[in-house]
């Protein structure tokens, strides 16, 4: 259950190696991935140059001028990779203001195919990245940091397994070949003279619980000046997740939730856009798409409750998650991750997926 937390923890992941931090560390861990669903992790074996390569060329990537940016433009791409201007999303009923390129594991489209017909179309969000021809290297540096972090996510899903008493792996079976992630730039909101930070805020991005995948790695590419994320409590408290140098920011997704019958909750966050233009960039673990919901509820089921964790009181919650794949139609993961995506994008849903496009988005 989502506490009413007042701050987000630190964690500290080289405790893994020590045989006596070891035990401390999955205590914390455990407290904080059932009880919160956010928290940071320091000293991450990520390479700082890794981060700090990828930190720099982000104000570079995105002077970039319109045309470069619209010649990789996402509705070009079945495979929703590529830029979208501000304005371009929206979330919780408002429009987002933010500009993004996506990226994603390098992949062939193999749905395309002629061997591939008869492929469920949500094999068809795999596929090659846009890379923009400037700035040099970007290619080489979103890749890198790709790797490192599909790595990390390795690293820390043993952790959260072994926090919940399983074995080391038994969310590997989830994950998919593919992991997406986001180069985000927040422009700061107009500031008139005199006026405080609340009044000027804007929508960044919307109340939202990740939907995109199954654990999402956050880098805050920007000063600690630069404010803006925030955490929503049980209270209804919404609480900074401040800049913290050499952490990332790590929170659970949906898919998560459901796979963990609610222990695990994917806590609700946003971000107000203020004074200053921020830097983001969300990596989102990916799942694999023919991820049933009988197979996504039943496989820990039984194993929660004879651990004691699904008590009674818990159970109800666990059952009723608030969850699009749950909720929807739609029998795999897969499907409803186009469908969520088809919605958000609707010209890439006219141009490449119009056997179902009008049900996807007349569905509700
Ligand atoms: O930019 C951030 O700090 C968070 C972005 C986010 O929550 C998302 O893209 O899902
Ligand atoms: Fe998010």
């Amino acid at each position: 259950m989502t506490s009413c937390f007042s701050r987000i923890p630190v964690i500290d992941l080289s405790l893994a190696s020590s045989p006596t931090g070891r035990a401390d560390l999955l205590s914390q861990l455990r407290h904080a991935v059932t009880a919160i669903g956010f928290l940071y992790i320091s000293n991450h074996g990520v390479p700082e140059k890794v981060i700090t390569d990828l930190v720099d060329i982000l104000p570079v990537l995105f002077a970039l001028p319109r045309k470069a940016k619209d010649e990789v433009e996402l509705s070009n791409s079945p495979h929703f990779l590529g830029y979208s201007k501000v304005g371009a999303e929206m979330t919780a009923g408002a429009k987002d203001r933010r500009e993004q390129f996506e990226f994603a594991t390098e992949l062939p489209d193999r749905w395309g195919e002629a061997s591939g017909s008869g492929r469920p179309g949500y094999e068809r969000l795999k596929g090659p990245n846009q890379w923009p021809s400037q700035p040099p290297h970007l290619r080489r540096i979103v890749e890198r940091y790709i790797e490192e972090l599909t790595n990390l996510g390795t690293r820390f899903l043993r952790l959260v397994a072994e926090s919940l008493s399983l074995p080391a792996e038994t969310f590997f079976p989830f994950l998919s070949e593919q992991h997406r992630l986001k180069l985000v730039r927040y422009p700061a909101s107009a500031s008139p003279t005199g006026s405080d930070t609340e009044s000027t805020s804007t929508q960044g991005v919307g109340p939202h619980k990740d939907s995109s995948g199954w654990w999402t790695f956050l880098l805050q590419a920007s000063p600690p000046k630069v404010k803006g994320l925030q955490a929503l409590n049980k209270a209804g408290g919404w609480i900074d997740v401040p800049v913290i140098p050499g952490t990332f920011v790590v929170n659970i997704g949906q898919a998560f939730e459901v796979v963990t019958n609610g222990i695990c909750k994917a806590t609700t966050h946003r971000v107000v856009s203020g004074p200053l233009e921020r830097f983001s960039v969300p990596f989102f673990q990916g799942v694999r798409g023919d991820l049933t919901k009988a197979e996504a509820v039943g496989t820990l089921r039984d194993k929660f409750a004879s651990m004691g964790m699904l008590e009674p009181a818990e159970s109800e919650e666990g059952r009723n998650i608030d969850s699009a794949f749950l909720r929807g139609k739609y029998d795999t993961w897969g499907e409803a991750q186009l469908r969520t995506k088809i919605r958000s994008h609707r010209d890439v849903g006219v141009r490449f997926y119009g056997d179902v496009y009008e049900r996807y988005i007349h569905d509700d």
